[in-house]
């Protein structure tokens, strides 16, 4: 376990390099919130491989280098086809927790200091893995974050929005015990042809309980899904939202509400949302005064943590120290942290050197 006294000590396991937009080798990380992190799309082949002889799991592949080679994605659901059947290998709280302690120790090393964390109990619950051994199992990792790697966690229910609403309503009546655990409640999955307004009663029961709402929204699907997560759901962030961007009037919305964007910009070449980085909108996002922030989202299917996102946004895009400080700031701003938190995880950002 690294030393959460020291802001630029490594995990242990495998470490991705550390250079959120840093330019010396060794230089600390920029100080980051990941916001848009779905558990089971940390899964690794080494873990996935691991998991499935651990619990007699057969997978359709020889080797980790051959489910790697299946890492070539046309559109979301393309990708959601491998993520659904990867997660098979999932099945007890010991594997949950050791998916989130490896999602954690590569977090660190990356500059995560705090992580809003998406799991998927719908893909979990259908396999006859219990709700409870989902959320102990996360949550025992979590639990030990702040003192063996210096991020702080919340976790966010999401539901899947190509299964039915009453499948929805279901799962969140199961997970009413464990809801002291969870912040938020989600929206994710194949997003073309299922619009928030399907799962506008459940959003109301978890804002009636006391839940922060967010949703997927302008991924795939058109503007008008962002306009309906906002006005039917009453989300308080939009998870990717890239799509925005062809409708003047919701721009203007987003920037005047300050509504926060999770921009995925590893996510969005992978699957094939921009052919190339350097067609990324993040530049205009941030010059239309869009609160956008970079994430994952699953990085390990996309090829990066949230470390390599702002490196690769920062070579692709040209951002500079000031682009990539508004980007870092807008994380901790986006968060559900409580106000002197935030102020803690702000100067931390406004102090980096680049
Ligand atoms: O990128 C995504 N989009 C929608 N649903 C998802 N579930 C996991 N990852 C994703
Ligand atoms: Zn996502």
């Amino acid at each position: 376990m690294p030393d959460p006294s020291d802001p630029t000590a490594g995990p242990a396991g495998p470490a991705r390099p550390a250079q959120a937009g840093g330019c010396a080798p060794h230089a600390p990380a920029l100080p980051t919130a990941e916001l848009h992190l779905h558990i089971e799309g940390t899964l690794e082949p080494e873990l996935a491989f691991a998991l499935a002889r651990r619990n007699g799991v057969a997978l359709p592949y020889a080797s980790e280098d051959e489910l790697r080679a299946a890492y070539s994605f046309t559109d979301l659901q393309s990708f959601l086809n491998l993520y659904y059947a990867l997660m098979d290998v999932l099945r007890t709280e010991e594997d949950f927790a050791e998916l989130a302690h490896a999602y954690l120790a590569r977090a660190r090393a990356q500059g995560v200091r705090h992580a809003e964390i998406f799991f998927d109990p719908q893909a979990h619950v259908a396999r006859g893995v219990p709700i409870g051994t989902v959320i102990d199992g996360l949550a025992r990792a979590l639990d030990q974050a702040p003192e063996a790697y210096g991020i702080t966690t919340r976790l966010i229910m999401c539901f899947l929005r190509d299964e039915s609403a009453e499948s929805a309503l279901a799962t969140f009546e199961a997970a009413r015990p464990w809801l002291g655990r969870i912040t938020a409640v989600g929206l994710d999955s194949a997003e073309v042809g299922n619009p928030p307004s399907k799962f506008r009663e459940v959003f109301e029961r978890a804002r009636a309980a006391g839940l922060k709402c967010v949703a997927h929204a302008g991924e795939e699907g058109p503007p008008g899904y962002v306009w309906e997560a906002l006005d039917i759901l009453g989300v308080d962030r939009i998870d990717h939202g890239v799509r925005c961007l062809e409708d003047e009037a919701l721009v203007a919305r987003l920037v005047a509400d300050q509504v926060p964007l999770t921009v995925c910009p590893l996510s969005n070449v992978r699957l094939r949302v921009y052919e190339d980085l350097a067609d990324h909108p993040l530049p205009a996002m941030l010059a239309a005064g869009l609160r956008v922030c970079v994430n994952s989202d699953d990085p390990a299917y996309f090829g990066g943590y949230v470390g390599d996102n702002y490196t690769a946004v920062r070579d692709a895009l040209g951002l500079d120290p000031t682009a990539l400080r508004t980007l870092a700031r807008n994380s901790f701003l986006a968060a559900f942290l409580d106000e002197e938190t935030r102020a803690g995880y702000l100067a931390e950002v406004d102090a980096h050197a680049f």
